[in-house]
């Protein structure tokens, strides 16, 4: 009996070891995996989203979830110039691409501020059509737009009290809208849309394209007033305040229908004189805080019955904007209010301000290139006069021979907008600023080059 005990002890013994081994080995093998079962569905994704976020590209790029995938893992998307699996190489004789406005220059502002700017979404979030069951019908989040509200009475920008305010997919469907609300219905003839040289030439391809019986795309305001005087007012005119592409604080030449474009009215960019508070006022949140993809734009209106065709427009185009854009930007827009908009605004204007002091040095070398004169304001918002410092640089080729900018840049390894992209000559090229520090730096040095070139001798980078 004491010997069959003892053996059943002893097996008992070697099974309960070997479990344990077999555990362990799991536990170390599979161990991720496990770990990842007893994540719950939301640590999960941010497990998701933080590995990928770690993935490193030598500052030259980043890897996104929804990225392509290679190997089962995302892989890194490099900046321009760069390329590689990591993207530590660099395309040595590369052309400095500074044609678009894509504000990436953000990014940094945004890693710093991981934590607060991060958006986790159930699967089933937000799925029906509409919000808010006991509030009346709407697609459009009434917290986000208190925020704004809260947001431009920050910011000093634009007066909101007893506004109506529309959301659109970016700013760039509220100009159409915008047109569509402010022309003349009925009438014998279209309503003439007009913007004042050089211009953003979305207003003029946009109208064009939407092509209504109800109006239609008449150009430049100044050679407009000349033919016709004050004879037909039927006009719908864009005043892009700052300008894209000068950067000019633009007022409106006919006074009649006017769309106020804000898109750049923000305090790292312009010194903020006052509110604006004409009767329809556009801006987006591209330029504000860096996320053009996000795709969000706001109108502020006046009239009601503007108001109610600029519904009409969205609910007929779209009806409403995504849920999920606008859960995202309420929780962007939370981050800018902090502080009173302090810590948003500052690095930006910073970051402007240091780009455009390297950039006038550069230039204030040369006597075949010049760029836009810039005049100090008072700023209500950070209470003290200074320059502007414009999403771009406009600059003019001096040369009498020069009268294709973008070709002569394009020489010297730099990629521009052509003036006639913004109906004015193409003695002129758009360079953007507001791009990536990789594509900036890059611009800075073949700017540098160029400039050398003038005086014979090539500068030390
Ligand atoms: C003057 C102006 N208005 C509107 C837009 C459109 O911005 P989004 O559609 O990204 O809101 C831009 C973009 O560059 C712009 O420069």
């Amino acid at each position: 009996m004491g010997k069959t005990k003892t053996y059943c002890y002893g097996i008992c013994l070697l099974i309960s070891i070997a479990l344990n081994i077999l555990l362990s080995i799991n536990l170390y093998v599979g161990g991720e995996n496990n770990q990842r079962s007893l994540l719950t569905w939301s640590e999960k994704a941010a497990a998701e989203a933080e590995e990928v976020a770690a993935i490193s590209c030598s500052g030259h790029g980043r890897a996104y979830v929804d990225g392509l995938v290679s190997e089962g893992q995302p892989v890194c998307e490099c900046n321009d110039c760069y390329g590689g699996n990591d993207c530590s190489e660099f395309f040595h004789g590369c052309s400095a691409d500074a044609d678009s406005g894509d504000p990436v220059f953000f990014e940094p502002f945004w890693m710093q501020h991981a934590t607060d700017s991060v958006v986790v979404t159930s699967g089933w979030h937000r799925m029906s059509y509409k919000y808010y069951k006991y509030v009346d019908s709407t697609t459009m989040s009434i917290e986000l737009e208190s925020y704004i509200r809260k947001l431009h009475s920050i910011a000093g920008n634009a007066i909101t009290e007893g506004r109506y305010m529309v959301f659109g997919v970016g700013s760039t469907q509220l100009l159409s809208a915008a047109v569509y609300a402010l022309s003349s219905e009925n009438s014998s003839s279209p309503s003439n849309v007009l913007a004042s040289i050089p211009f953003y030439p979305i207003y003029k391809d946009q109208t064009v394209l939407f092509n209504s019986e109800n109006f239609q795309f008449e150009g430049d305001t100044n050679s407009w007033q000349s033919n016709n005087g004050t004879n037909n007012m039927d006009v719908v005119e864009f005043v892009t305040s700052p300008n894209n592409p000068d950067g000019e604080l633009k007022k409106s030449v006919l006074g009649g229908k006017t769309i106020y474009d804000h898109a750049y009215l923000w305090p790292h960019f312009t010194p903020i004189t006052g509110p604006s508070d004409h009767d329809l006022m556009l801006f987006t949140l591209s330029k504000l805080t860096g996320h053009g993809g996000t795709r969000f734009g706001w109108a502020i209106i006046k009239d009601k019955d503007i108001y109610e065709k600029f519904l009409n427009y969205i609910e007929l185009a779209d009806m409403g904007i995504s849920k999920d854009t606008q859960l995202r930007v309420l929780k962007l827009l939370k981050v800018v209010v902090e502080g009173d908009g302090k810590p948003l605004f500052e690095f930006a204007y910073n970051k402007m301000r240091d780009r455009w002091d390297r950039l006038t040095t550069v230039f204030s070398k040369s006597t075949r290139f010049s760029i836009q004169q810039r005049h100090p304001l008072h700023c209500n918002f950070f209470n003290e006069t200074r320059l502007p410092s414009p999403a771009y640089a406009w600059v003019k080729c001096e040369r009498e021979d020069d009268d294709d900018c973008s070709a002569v840049l394009e020489a010297g390894k730099i990629i521009g907008r052509r003036g006639s992209r913004f109906s004015d000559k193409d003695r002129y090229t758009r360079l953007s600023l507001i791009k990536s520090q990789d594509d900036f730096e890059l611009l800075l040095q073949r700017l540098t080059e160029l400039v050398s070139l003038e005086n014979g001798s090539i500068a030390k980078m």
